[in-house]
């Protein structure tokens, strides 16, 4: 029972708190407008200096933010008091409000450290607080009032403690809409700890179904973007499993006031890779491992002059009818040099061409001069002495075209030899042999290209992938073309890392946009050193830093985005290179060795809060412990909070797991369901061919009797569309597939895809096929028979799996 109470004294009380209100909301009013109006008058002003345009861009960014936080602000604007023992009264809300003349508070900021008593104190620990109160809007008007004395005078539960428990059970018994609601005015103690947690450094949160983790994980987004100014400038990453995943939360930041968060996938994360492939799980995995890595390394040397292997002899080039020989050391020499860089593979790839271009203009520079001293001295006046050049020079018309041509250079005298090095020097790199045999011995490589040949090619495969069995590289091969699965999305980042930045294949390409910024800044930046040629005549002009003194072009670039009025998750969308100031990571515990790598990448200051729970990994390579998960990218640098409440579902339905969680994890902590006497599930057992039939009528039971709350039918993966169908017989408006519309009264999804998601009634088809569809079956069913927040429903063809022998089975029609 809730130990809050209503409010003491009814209407006048709702009277003075809806006076309060009231004029919150005209400050809101009045601030929008003023806002509105300073930010309208920015951006109608033009030009100005470079310097004055960056200080417009900071101002737009700030109003615009300001402006978008009082829009998100309007729907429960007020949510909260605290009262102190002294009689002081604080206000709590979606934002911070100062009187303008006297800048005393009106209402705080939910994340302000003023507002954290208002969901940590307790009757046993109250902070000098006399009394919790929450107010319940409908739109701008206050209709409800809970009181929770803090004084001990209220009754206190025994087994857990909940702040403003009234709210809170009114917040969960609400129906499901379909997206997940925000949940500022009822955050309980524990979450507020983790959300307020400082954010450098990696925290990993673990807690069982819900528990809240995704709750805490976008607050803390908002906590953190709120706290921290610089974050707020390199953006938050949010990563989720799915985008039906991601649509489910996509709502919850915007109501808090924030924009700079990007929510993503983890396919997504790659700009340009659409990962709609479906391969075999046993493929997906084991592109998840961390070997990959070493792999893709191997593959990406053996792309570079095989001095050892593949090429046993000297490789002849023909240059003007010349035959020039590459001995192997001259190879190895080359390769050498160009990894002696430390550079990836495309960025190397210059200092590998120059080696082998400067050794053959030498040659070239001294046959051409030997042949010329051998004419000479033999009867040079009737002999073509540049008959070579000609030879060349006809090679390079058909590359250049007739006005192109380029002259034999006139007998060089003295430093002959040294004039036709370079004339060499500058015509070979153009030769179409030369170039084809730059790019045999070390090509321009995109990711893309690795990895369709690398995984088309099982020659390739096996010699750059001996840690694998034949097996596992048999599972790997595939033709090449036909798009990306999602288990490609951290190869192709991967790739790219060790194939550095190609300027030629993605100068129009997505990825390529910061490092375009970054040319261009560099470009205004040599210009503002260039200017100050004056620097010499005029002895002041040393002292005056230009913006080249104070900034990098990195730096620079940074600066210039702000007049770009794209928020910066937009731009980080298009970025690959983007570093974010703090990464988010909700079903962490399906995140493979390879994806992580990828997400370190985007963060590489290493500041990550980690969310999930090891008994819900769907994945056969799922980690078994956080330990294991972590280590191998943090090694012991991380912290590790727990979550011990379920707030989504009722104890009677989570009875429903009790067994199959003790399969999964004897030892594990089990979180304990806030809310006690709801529906029990219900069991049928029925024959397997009227399996379709029974769903569809149950479902139906389900969807009439949930008002405007939602149903979800979850069945094993292999048999989605099967029973989908039949079940859409009956109910037309049923929503399933790669799309799937979550806002619908009833969706059908694998239990994978319900992962994270929650609806107020479940029907769950075929518990048993789950179970064996893969080595983490049990882990998949565990997730899908936790999703009900008030309705279970297991359908088992044939008999009733002994998983379940504790639960009464109910007959159908029941
Ligand atoms: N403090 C809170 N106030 C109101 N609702 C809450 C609160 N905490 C959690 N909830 C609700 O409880 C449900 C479960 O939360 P959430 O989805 O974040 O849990 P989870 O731990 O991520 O679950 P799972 O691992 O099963 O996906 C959601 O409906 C969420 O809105």
């Amino acid at each position: 029972m809730p130990h809050s109470r209503p409010a003491p004294s009814g209407p006048s009380e709702l009277q003075r708190e809806q006076r309060y209100v009231d004029l919150l909301y005209r400050r809101v009013d009045d601030s929008r407008e003023e806002v509105a109006r300073r930010l309208g008058g920015a951006l109608r002003e033009e030009g100005g200096t470079a310097q004055a345009r960056v200080e417009r861009g900071v101002e737009v960014d700030r109003l615009t933010r300001r402006l978008t936080a009082l829009d998100a602000a309007e729907k429960g604007l007020c949510f909260g008091r605290l009262e102190t023992t002294d009689g002081e009264r604080r206000y709590i809300g979606r934002i911070g409000i100062r009187d303008p003349d006297t800048e005393d508070p009106l209402l705080i900021d939910w994340r302000a450290p003023a507002a954290r008593p208002f969901y940590t104190a307790t009757a046993a620990a109250p902070q000098g607080m006399l009394l919790r109160r929450h107010l319940h809007a409908r739109g701008r008007t206050v209709v409800r009032i809970d009181d929770e004395r803090l004084d001990g005078t209220g009754p206190l539960r025994a087994d857990v403690q909940l702040s403003g428990e009234a709210a809170l059970l009114t917040a969960l018994e609400a129906d499901r809409t379909g997206r997940m609601r925000d949940a500022v005015a009822t955050l309980q103690a524990e979450q507020d700890r983790i959300i307020r947690s400082p954010g450098a450094g990696v925290l990993v949160v673990q807690g069982g179904p819900g528990t809240g983790k995704t709750v805490v994980a976008l607050h803390r987004a908002a906590y953190l973007l709120y706290t921290n100014q610089r974050l707020f400038e390199r953006g938050v990453l949010v990563v989720g499993p799915n985008p039906v995943f991601l649509g489910y939360i996509s709502q919850v930041l915007p109501s808090l006031g924030e924009t700079n968060v990007l929510l993503s996938s983890l396919d997504e994360l790659f700009p340009g890779a659409a990962a709609s492939r479906v391969e075999s799980e046993r493929a997906g995995e084991i592109k998840g491992r961390a070997v990959m890595a070493d792999i893709l390394a191997t593959a990406v040397r053996h792309r570079q002059a095989q001095v050892d292997s593949s090429l046993d002899g000297p490789v002849a080039v023909e240059i003007g009818g010349e035959d020039l020989h590459l001995e192997p050391e001259l190879l190895a020499d080359a390769v050498a040099q160009a990894h002696a860089t430390g550079a990836p593979h495309n960025v190397a790839r210059p200092v590998f061409c120059r080696v082998l271009i400067e050794e053959l203009a030498r040659r070239l520079a001294n046959v051409i001069t030997e042949l010329e001293d051998q004419f000479e001295e033999d009867i040079a006046d009737r002999v073509d002495a540049a008959a070579l050049d000609r030879a060349v020079n006809d090679d390079l018309a058909g590359l250049f075209g007739p006005d192109d041509q380029l002259t034999v250079p006139p007998t060089p005298p003295g430093s002959e030899i040294k004039a036709a090095e370079e004339h060499w020097l500058d015509t070979l790199p153009h030769h179409p042999a030369m170039r084809r045999l730059l790019e045999r011995l070390w090509p321009t490589l995109t990711p893309r290209r690795l990895l369709d040949d690398l995984f088309a090619d099982p020659d390739r495969l096996a010699a750059a992938a001996p840690q694998l069995t034949p097996d596992e590289r048999a599972a790997l091969r595939r033709p090449p073309g036909g798009g990306w699965a999602p288990a490609d999305v951290p190869l192709l980042d991967e790739a790219e890392e060790l194939l550095g930045f190609d300027r030629v294949s993605r100068r129009d390409g997505p990825g390529s946009e910061r490092a375009a910024e970054i040319e261009y800044a560099q470009g205004v930046l040599d210009i503002a050193r260039g200017s100050r040629a004056g620097e010499n005549e005029n002895p002041w002009a040393a002292a005056e830093l230009t913006a080249a003194d104070l900034m990098t072009a990195a730096e620079f670039a940074a600066a210039n985005r702000q007049t770009d009025d794209r928020t910066v998750a937009e731009r980080a969308a298009r970025d690959r290179t983007w570093v974010f100031g703090h990464v988010i990571v909700d079903e962490a515990q399906d995140v493979s060795p390879m994806a992580w790598r990828l997400l370190l990448r985007r963060c590489p200051s290493k500041n990550f809060t980690v969310v999930g729970d090891v008994a819900q990994t769907g994945e056969a390579a799922g980690p078994g412990s956080w330990s294991a998960a972590m280590e191998p990218f943090f090694g012991d640098r991380w912290r590790r909070e727990s979550l011990t409440i379920n707030y989504r579902t009722p104890v009677e339905i989570m009875a429903a797991s009790d067994r199959v969680i003790a399969e999964i994890d004897p030892e594990g902590e089990i979180a304990r369901a806030v809310r006690t006497g709801g529906d029990h599930p219900r069991l049928y057992a029925v024959p397997r061919d009227a399996l379709p039939g029974r769903l569809a009528e149950l479902v139906k039971q389900e969807v009439d009797g949930a008002g405007d709350g939602r149903v979800g039918l979850i069945v094993p993966a292999a048999d989605l569309d099967r029973l989908a169908t039949a079940v859409q017989a009956e109910i037309p408006g049923l929503s399933w597939g790669r799309g799937v519309d979550l806002e619908r009264p009833v969706v059908a999804l694998s239990a994978r895809q319900s992962k994270g998601l929650e609806f107020d009634s479940v029907v769950l088809a075929d518990p048993g096929a789950m179970v064996d569809a893969s080595p983490r079956g049990l882990n998949d069913l565990y997730v899908a028979l936790t999703r009900a927040s008030r309705r279970l429903v297991v359908v088992c063809p044939d008999r009733i799996p002994d998983l379940f022998a504790h639960l009464a089975p109910a007959r159908l029609g029941e």
